[in-house]
């Protein structure tokens, strides 16, 4: 089943291949009709699932953009919306299409106004944001510059189209500001942009709509990632046959903790257990018991000082590992880690100050491997201060270490030998704190001993984490989240994926 859902392109190879198409015999007027009807429909659900006032404001530049915004609006003026435009630039300067279908919104009542300030911008009901798309560069300025900080205060919702005007598509950059998109109605292919730097924080949710572009051209299309594929995750649950037992179920090993870090280590054994795993083993520092005194029933704890011959001896019968969380970056833990590492066979997610000890080992582990670190970390792997290009850099440190490579953050992504980036957009603020990372490493270990392959696991640990922070953000705010909430929530999203499951 595969993980891969949209291909995500800069914006210039999406302005590349429609290009292409067009010359080959595609009409772009044809393209911008059925764009205009997706936006169109996106807009009226928007406002439907709200309960707002059928009322929008389009917002209009001097390209095929913009065009976009006027077919859009004549549509909906059509279906009895109230609509007004505001074109930032006289006609005559706009792109043909763009005037052209300006020409039909007025036929069809619509009302357009040239303001000459931003402050002349009445923004009323659903503001559509037809400035810029693919045709983008550098920075905002003038009036434009103007529009995007006067809409943005406004606080109305502004739905984007093709991309949150001020976002530069192929490369995240916002400069200085952009759009604040409730939501961005993307045309074909979502555009990296939207997931680097600043990008992500304009684009709210995302909806696709497709304006007709031949499946030949995606499949040609220069990709730089793919979105995952959230349709195929149910099917990667694992089968629960009625006569397994515990260690059949997966049983994991932790290599976590370390004296005044219990925490770590308890949450990422609740989380193995939470995501699956049959049994869990903590395999802690000596002299921390008392710490410990409090944790939970289900985790079995043995200490250890220097001397790794009961993990050796464990590990004959575990299904996966995880090292790393809490374990701190005291020398002798490097030492006890380096004293048992070449004996692993099993899957293991290597994480947090695992990551510190063995930095340098992964291409020599003959065991899979699933590394979880965040940016700073991944750039402590890399001994760099900066990426140059995050995405060549670590699908080249995946494939010469032959690991899968999780990139913590907002979006995470997953590198792996030979397969394309991942992206998995989803989440919540509220989880940039303390030991969400430690529940992760968790997940990932018991899908793991369920013996989902390291892609796969990777990929529906992170989902299912992600969307428990979702869900604990819905329920109550994304303020007081912390990373126990989300071993509360998980029973919720193991629902969800199950009961999609039999659908
Ligand atoms: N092509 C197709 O087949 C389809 C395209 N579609 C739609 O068209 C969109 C692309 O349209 P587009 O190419 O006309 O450019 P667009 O994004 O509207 O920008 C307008 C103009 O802004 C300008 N500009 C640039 N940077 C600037 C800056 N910093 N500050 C100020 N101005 C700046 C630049 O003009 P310039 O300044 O170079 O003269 C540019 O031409 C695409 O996103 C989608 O919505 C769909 O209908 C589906 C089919
Ligand atoms: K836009």
């Amino acid at each position: 089943m595969s993980l891969e859902g949209y291909k995500v392109i800069t914006a210039r190879e999406m302005a590349r291949i429609e290009k292409l198409s067009i010359q080959e015999g595609a009409s772009d007027e044809g393209y911008m009709l059925k764009a205009g009807a997706g936006i169109a429909e996106r807009v009226a659900l928007f406002i439907k699932e709200k309960r707002l006032q059928k009322r929008v404001t389009l917002l209009v530049g001097k390209g095929n953009n913009g065009g976009d915004a006027f077919v859009a609006g004549t549509l909906l003026l059509k279906k009895g919306y109230i609509v007004q435009a505001y074109h930032l630039f006289p006609t005559e300067e706009s792109s043909p299409l763009c005037q052209k279908h300006k020409q039909a919104f007025t036929d069809a009542g619509g009302l357009v106004f040239f303001p000459k300030k931003a402050a002349e911008i009445s923004c009323k009901g659903v503001l559509l944001d037809g400035l810029l798309g693919t045709g983008f560069q550098g920075q905002l300025e003038g009036i434009l510059l103007d529009t995007v900080e006067h809409v943005n205060r406004s606080k109305q919702p502004i739905l984007a189209i093709d991309i949150p005007s001020g976002v530069n598509g192929n490369t995240g950059e916002v400069n200085p500001i952009a759009v604040n998109a409730a939501e961005t109605i993307f045309l074909g292919l979502p555009k990296i942009g939207f997931f680097l730097g600043e990008g992500y924080n304009y684009i709210g949710k995302l909806s696709p709509v497709d304006f007709g572009l031949e499946l030949r051209y995606v499949h040609q299309a220069c990709g730089m990632a793919h979105m995952l594929n959230e349709k195929n995750l149910p099917s990667l649950l694992p089968e629960l046959t009625r006569t397994r037992h515990k260690y059949q179920a997966g049983y994991v090993l932790a290599v976590s903790g370390s004296p005044g870090m219990p925490g770590a280590a308890m949450l990422t054994c609740l989380a193995a257990l939470r995501a699956g795993a049959g049994i869990i083993r903590l395999f802690h520092p000596m002299g921390m018991e008392n710490e410990l005194l409090h944790a939970p029933y289900e985790v079995i704890r043995t200490p250890y000082k220097d001397d790794p011959a009961a993990l050796l001896l464990e590990m004959s019968r575990a299904a996966a590992m995880l090292i790393g969380p809490g374990l701190g970056r005291a020398q002798e833990r490097g030492t006890f880690l380096k004293s048992f590492i070449d004996h692993i066979t099993v899957p293991t997610v290597i994480d947090a100050d695992g990551l510190f000890h063995l930095k340098g080992m992964f291409a020599k582990f003959p065991f899979p491997c699933v590394l979880t670190p965040h940016h700073r970390e991944m750039l402590q792997l890399l001994g760099k201060e900066k990426f140059d290009d995050m995405f060549d850099e670590c699908q080249k440190f995946a494939h010469e270490n032959a690991i899968t490579l999780v990139l913590k953050g907002a979006p995470t992504f997953i590198f792996h030998k030979d397969k394309p980036p991942l992206i998995i957009a989803r989440g919540d603020p509220g989880m940039a704190t303390a030991g969400t990372g430690d529940v992760l490493t968790g997940m990932i270990a018991a899908l793991l001993a369920q013996k989902l392959p390291p892609r796969e696991a990777a990929a529906l640990g992170v989902y299912m984490h992600a969307r428990a922070g979702e869900c604990v953000a819905e329920m109550n705010t994304s303020y007081d989240l912390i990373a126990s909430d989300l071993l509360e929530a998980l029973p919720r999203v193991f629902k969800e994926l199950s009961d999609l499951s039999l659908m």
